[in-house]
């Protein structure tokens, strides 16, 4: 089955997943939709300095928004704030030093950043990690997980009573595509059985955060969560992985094609307009799961997951 869903996958990936397939699905967005000022409104987001992030936080930046920057290493997020001043004119971005496998410091990070600013209209969880090795932090936590799962989690939660109190809140999670060869697996969230398998790892962390997504769209109306794939795009993330971008390097997508559809669901009317807690693609709702592949997972086991995510991240706050 494994096996089934990867062929499938990459086959569907090299018709939806490149530059050329951006190409041709950027000729049916609504070119109006970007063309928007979101001067006044706040955007946190995570792993700013580098790749899509980045160039998520340019686009917004042109677009007047004040943007907060929750970079790992500050000289990086120093260079890419220098450069995105530059490039747009606006200096209302602000820098945030945080490393998302410490998981008490993304709740003091977060509970501080409360106190201090009065709004965030949208917080883009973008952040992501894959490390090869298995390797856990001071709360015992795999730090992959800690990342790409238990930092957006924590994060959304703790910044949920700020959102509300903002005007039109947006939470939008950059998953990937590869989550479709995952069932969601709750049995083994800090990946201790078994061969450890860095691009699995990760996989399963972007199934989750899609499940993460659609149960928290439901346990917060007020406000609008999305999830997406940007697509194979051409970011140090992507020439982490050797094998892939020697074969890919050319068909990648830029990271501001890769940023469209993060840059579209958090400042366009269109997006806000579709329903809360969905996967997208090229600006498009897609679905969530490959035909006949078997990773449906019951509403039981997504509200377990629920439950066992508020459980970690409850253990690791401070008091
Ligand atoms: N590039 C692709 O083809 C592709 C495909 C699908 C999904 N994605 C997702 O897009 C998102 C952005 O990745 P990218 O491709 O722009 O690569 P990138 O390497 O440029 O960006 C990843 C960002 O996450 C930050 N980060 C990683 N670990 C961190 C930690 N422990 N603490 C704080 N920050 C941390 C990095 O510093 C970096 O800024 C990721 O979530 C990635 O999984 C990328």
């Amino acid at each position: 089955m494994s096996l089934y869903r990867s062929s499938i996958w990459f086959l569907k990936g090299l018709s939806e997943y490149t530059r050329s397939s951006f190409e041709s699905a950027a000729k049916r967005f609504v070119e109006k939709d970007l063309d928007v000022s979101v001067a006044g409104r706040s955007f946190m987001i995570t792993g700013a300095s580098s790749g899509i992030g980045k160039a998520v936080a340019t686009a917004i930046a042109k677009r007047g928004g004040t943007i907060h920057m929750v970079c790992r290493n500050k000289d990086k997020a120093e260079e890419a704030r220098a450069e995105i001043v530059k490039e747009t004119g606006n200096k209302e971005i602000y820098i945030h030093i945080l490393d998302f496998t410490e998981t008490r410091k993304v709740w003091e990070f977060a509970e501080a950043f409360k106190k201090k600013f009065r709004s965030l209209n949208v917080l883009i969880n973008n952040a992501g990690s894959m490390l090869t090795q298995r390797e856990v932090n001071t709360e015992g936590l795999e730090k992959n997980f800690a990342c790409n799962t238990l930092a957006p989690y924590i994060l959304t939660k703790s910044l949920v009573p700020l959102l509300e109190k903002s005007g039109d809140p947006r939470v939008i999670m950059v998953s990937s595509g590869i989550m479709l060869v995952k069932k969601l697996r709750i049995g083994d969230l800090q990946s201790q059985r078994g061969r450890f398998d860095g691009t699995m790892v990760y996989a399963q962390h972007k199934r989750q955060l899609v499940v993460m997504t659609e149960q928290l769209a439901k346990a917060h109306a007020n406000i609008h969560f999305s999830v997406m794939h940007p697509g194979w795009v051409d970011t140090p993330a992507a020439e982490a992985m050797p094998d892939f971008y020697q074969s890919m390097k050319n068909k990648l997508r830029t990271p501001e094609q890769g940023a469209d559809t993060v840059v579209w669901l958090a400042v366009s009317e269109a997006s806000a307009a579709k329903p809360s807690g969905r996967f997208f693609q090229d600006r498009k709702m897609i679905p969530t799961h490959l035909p006949l592949a078997w990773t449906h997972s019951s509403l039981e086991q997504k509200e377990r997951f629920m439950t066992l995510l508020e459980e970690l991240a409850k253990a690791s706050q401070p008091h």
